[in-house]
């Protein structure tokens, strides 16, 4: 079944098209936003892989699209880049009840809530699975071979989303992201909202604890600035690096020295993610 989409806006970057959309989303219950960055090389005789990219807390579509300077090795690599936004927007969508940055609007962790009054909109790990990939696969010139990135909430979202659905990416990198999010401020907020007090449902939203109970077949990439104000209590990067060693060698964990936690971190090592993904997107 076909979506409807409708073009925001457009502009020519590096010979390639970033685009704007918006399309009412069956899986959020709400209109949502997401952007595409589609290469020159692209069209119907050859689509071309697609870089799915997650933000953090408080992003839309539009932070990695105009800070993270990704376009110019997207366009010489032939790849296309999505990036949705972070969490169901919209009249009826409820949002932390102080307005805080890490619960709520821009803040869906990725994750399907099962708790009300959250469960009606907050369907993000789905939207992200399915109904986003379906919607692009059906629009534009791209084939259906993927992989996943994303920072902070994002890299949580990249890992935990990767690592159960193997077969449809064909790697994971992330930059600083939430690792354990069961063990972190950030993810018990959110997760004691999301899915209830029964912390054996979230684990299975956990980078940490998914590794060490499935492994991982697919190659993981992963930078940390060491100067990343929220390292120590809620990035926890050495507790991915535990997990994986107890099951397979594929996580490659760079710490950065000097970096923090902004684009401007990312800006830096795009390029080297980019890459890193076209290895496999072939
Ligand atoms: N207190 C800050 C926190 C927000 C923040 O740092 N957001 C990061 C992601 S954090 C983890 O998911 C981000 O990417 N911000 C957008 C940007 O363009 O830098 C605040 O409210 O600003």
């Amino acid at each position: 079944m076909s979506i409807d989409i409708e073009m925001v806006s457009q502009a020519k970057v590096f010979g390639g098209f970033h685009k704007q959309y918006t399309h009412p989303s069956k899986v959020l219950q709400c209109d949502m936003k997401f952007a595409v960055f589609i290469p020159s090389s692209a069209s119907t005789d050859n689509p071309v892989p697609v870089f799915y990219w997650l933000s953090g807390l408080t992003c839309t579509d539009e932070n990695f699209m105009q800070k993270a300077g990704a376009f110019r090795v997207a366009e010489e690599l032939g790849i296309a880049i999505v990036a949705p936004d972070t969490s169901p927007r919209g009249e009826g969508v409820p949002d932390d009840p102080d307005g805080a940055y890490d619960f709520g609007l821009g803040a869906g962790f990725y994750l399907n809530a099962t708790q009300e009054p959250w469960s009606k909109h907050y369907q993000m790990y789905d939207y992200i699975v399915q109904e986003l990939p379906e919607l692009v696969e059906a629009h534009f010139p791209v084939s259906t071979v993927k992989s996943i990135s994303g920072h902070s909430m994002g890299g949580h979202g990249a890992l935990t989303i990767g690592i159960k659905n193997p077969e449809q990416y064909r790697a994971i990198s992330a930059f600083s992201p939430i690792t354990n999010p069961t063990n972190c401020p950030w993810g018990q907020k959110a997760f004691s909202r999301y899915l209830g007090s029964d912390q054996e449902l979230w684990k299975d939203y956990d980078s940490c604890e998914l590794l060490t109970t499935r492994g991982c077949t697919l190659p993981i990439l992963v930078d940390q600035g060491d100067s990343d104000g929220f390292l120590e209590e809620q990035l926890k990067p050495q507790a991915l690096e535990q997990a994986a060693k107890q099951v397979d060698p594929s996580l490659t964990l760079r710490m950065q020295p000097g970096y923090d936690h902004s684009y401007f971190f990312i800006q830096s090592f795009i390029d080297d993610h980019l890459r890193f993904h076209a290895e496999y997107l072939k």
